[in-house]
Order: structure tokens, then sequence, then C-alpha cells
């Protein structure tokens, strides 16, 4: 009983659910973004990793006093040579290759020296499969995990084959097995849980952009991206407009048809603006039924003609309700930056071109500059 609640919390914990899901390109955001941690921490652990390995020359002198000042000298010389891979350099390395050339080095480092020292092999047996762990952090992809140990491993099987006869080499390979096959386990629930971290912080990542009813940017992130827009169109000299959408009496379709239809409608307008616009516009909802596109590199020919292109579209929707299809119909205002210091003026010459399109008889765009003069 308690035993299969345990099971059951554990497979719970566990639940790859959510990590089947993620698309494939995210291993590789994941995998590419630990790396760059990896790097950023290298110059700080390569060091200390170099340190370790240095300090287990007072132990070789515990062991073997005669043989300690020839190890010191070999794993100097290999943990210097390793170094290269951690001080800034020009070489064109990824740091897994890095870390790749410090682990190698660093490790063979321990494996002669231990294997220079009289019975120090076997004493050293479990520093070398203790250091194994440290791929565990580096990588998180089976392949490059084996192909980091592949080097210190040929290395320690060699050694060891020349040095133990047949039953101390088998156990002493049992006990690099069982390191290695440790080391993988650990480096499974590294990659485990930052795939789910990572799975998280993007939901969490599209809930803070994205309106919950239909998927639209929401006003914060639309804001956001205007006044990148905004400063990117001011930099460089382009055009930029702005469309403001509201839906006509959109108030009573809600009262005649009930807030599910209401709610359809304006599930229905976002996919169809966002059909009818380029990849590098943007569309958001800003309240209940008003929604704002931003059109960089547009002029205001073009951003009243794409504005005429949405509104016709919205007039051609039909919502299936229980006695048919109904029809709704959108105003829109248009603004242009040319004066505007930032993007609350251009919304509010938008907004200002809306209210004049609504006041003349809705279902049509009106251009911000003609209503303030
Ligand atoms: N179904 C639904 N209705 C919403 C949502 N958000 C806002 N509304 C409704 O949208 C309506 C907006 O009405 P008003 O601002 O009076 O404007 P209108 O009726 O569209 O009239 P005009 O804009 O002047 O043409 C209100 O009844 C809100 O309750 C939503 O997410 N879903």
């Amino acid at each position: 009983m308690w035993a299969g609640e345990f099971i059951k919390n554990v497979m719970g914990t566990l639940d790859s659910r959510s990590l089947r899901e993620l698309p494939p390109q995210i291993e590789v955001e994941v995998e590419s973004r630990h790396e760059e941690e990896i790097f950023h921490l290298l110059p700080l652990l390569g060091p200390l990793f170099g340190c370790g390995i240095l300090l287990f020359s007072a132990w070789d002198y515990l062991i073997d006093p005669a043989h300690a000042w020839s190890t010191f000298l070999v794993r100097l010389l290999l943990v210097l040579l390793g170094s290269i891979a951690y001080v800034p350099n020009r070489l064109q390395w990824s740091p897994v290759q890095r870390c790749g050339v410090i682990y190698g080095t660093h490790s063979c480092a321990i494996i002669i020296s231990e294997y220079l020292l009289n019975n120090g092999f076997l004493y050293g047996l479990t520093g070398i499969a203790a250091c194994i762990f440290v791929v565990s952090v580096i990588t998180l992809r089976v392949r490059t995990f084996l192909l980091i140990l592949s080097a210190p491993t040929l290395l320690f099987l060699i050694l060891s084959a020349i040095r133990f006869p047949l039953f101390e080499f088998i156990n002493s390979v049992m006990l690099y097995i069982f390191s290695v096959a440790c080391a993988g386990i650990v480096m499974l629930v590294i990659r485990y849980f930052r795939l789910k971290a990572f799975s998280l912080e993007k939901k969490l990542l599209h809930i803070s952009h994205h309106d919950s009813l239909t998927g639209a940017y929401n006003r914060g992130y639309l804001t956001e991206l205007a006044v990148r827009e905004i400063a990117l169109a001011k930099r460089h000299g382009r055009a930029l407009c702005v469309a403001m959408i509201d839906i006509d009496h959109f108030k009573s379709v809600n009262d005649t048809y009930g807030h599910a239809v209401g709610d359809e409608t304006i599930k229905l307008l976002v996919k169809t603006c966002e059909q009818n616009l380029r990849e590098i516009d943007h569309f958001g909802r800003i309240g209940g039924e008003e929604f704002v596109c931003i059109l960089p590199e547009t002029a205001e020919s073009d951003a009243m003609l794409c504005a005429e292109r949405l509104r016709r579209s919205i007039e051609e929707m039909r919502i299936k309700i229980p006695s048919g299809y109904l029809q709704v119909t959108a105003s829109i205002g248009v603004a242009v930056l040319i004066q505007q210091p930032d993007w609350d003026a251009l919304l509010k010459d938008a907004d200002t071109a809306l209210y004049s399109a609504k006041r003349d008889g809705r279902n049509r765009v009106v251009l911000a500059t003609t209503c303030i003069s």
C-alpha cells in the first residue's frame, strides 16, 4: 500500500507528459543555454577543478613519498595543458569542447599519477570514479557525455589491464562502469529538471504576453513591441502606422445572443485580422472588443489600404448562431507616426480617429490626421 503510494508519487514527479509535448527545438535551446552558462562558469570551475587535482599530490605523498614529486609534475603538466581551454583565447571551441579538454587532461592527470605510485592505482580508483560525476554537470547529452569520458576511460582500461591481475582488473572495471552509470543517471535527472523548468518558463512567458481568450498579444506585450518598433522607426527614419479596431454595437451582440457568441466573435475577429496582416506586423487585444495593429515600415496610404482590407474581412465574417449566421462590422482609426513623441500619443491619435469613425456612422476607416485638423 505504502510502496504503491510512493511509486505513484515518484511517477507523478517524473511525469514526462509535459516534456513529450515540447517541440525538438526546445531541447536544442535548453542545451545551448546550458552550454552558455557553463561557458561563463568555466573561468571559475576550471581552476577549482585543477587545484583539486593538484591537491591530490598531498595524498600521493602519504601513499608513496618516493614518487610523489614525479606525480606532482605529471599533474601540474596536464593541468596546465588543460588550462588552455578555460583561459580566454582565440580557439573556436564550443563550451562543451572546452569542458572536454579540461576534464580529459585533468582526469588523465589523476589516472597517470596514480598509476605511477606503488599501490596508488587501487587507492586512486575512488578519486578517478568521483571525477566522472563532473561530466554529468557539464553536458545534457548522452552522446557528448560518453564522448568526453572516452579518452580517460581508454587510458584507465589500458593502465589497469597492465597494472592489475585479472580479478582486480574486473573489479576496477566494474567500479568504473558503476560510476559512469550513476553519473549518467545524474545527468539525465539534471536534463529532465532543466527541460521541465524551461517548459514552465516558456508557458509563463506565453501567459504573460498573450490574451487568454484569443491567444493574441495582450496590452502589456503589445506596448513593449510598440515602444521597440517606434524607436527603430525613428532611428532609421522609417514609416510606422497604427490601426485601432473596435467592434460595432458589440454590447447588443452579447445582449441578444449571449456572451458565448460574443466570445466566438472576438476569437474569429482575431483569427481574421492575423490572417490579413504581414509577418512583421503586430496584432493584439488591448481591451474587451478593442484591438490594435502595429504596422512597421508602412506609410499612410498603405496603412489605409490595410485597414480597409481588415474592415472588409471583418464584415465578411460569419458567426454561427442557432438561427443561422451573425454578421458584425468594425470601426477602425489609423494614426501615422510623424511628430508624436511616444506610443501613448500615437495610440491616443488612433483612438481619436476611431471615435470619429464611430461618430460618422461606424463600419469605416478614419485617418487620425484628418480628424485632428
Ligand atoms: N463576450 C464578451 N464580451 C465582452 C468581452 N469584453 C468586453 N465585452 C463586452 O463588450 C461590450 C462593449 O460595449 P460598448 O463599449 O458599450 O460598445 P459597443 O456596444 O460595441 O458600441 P460601440 O463601440 O459604440 O459601437 C460590453 O458589453 C462588454 O461587456 C469579452 O471578452 N467577451
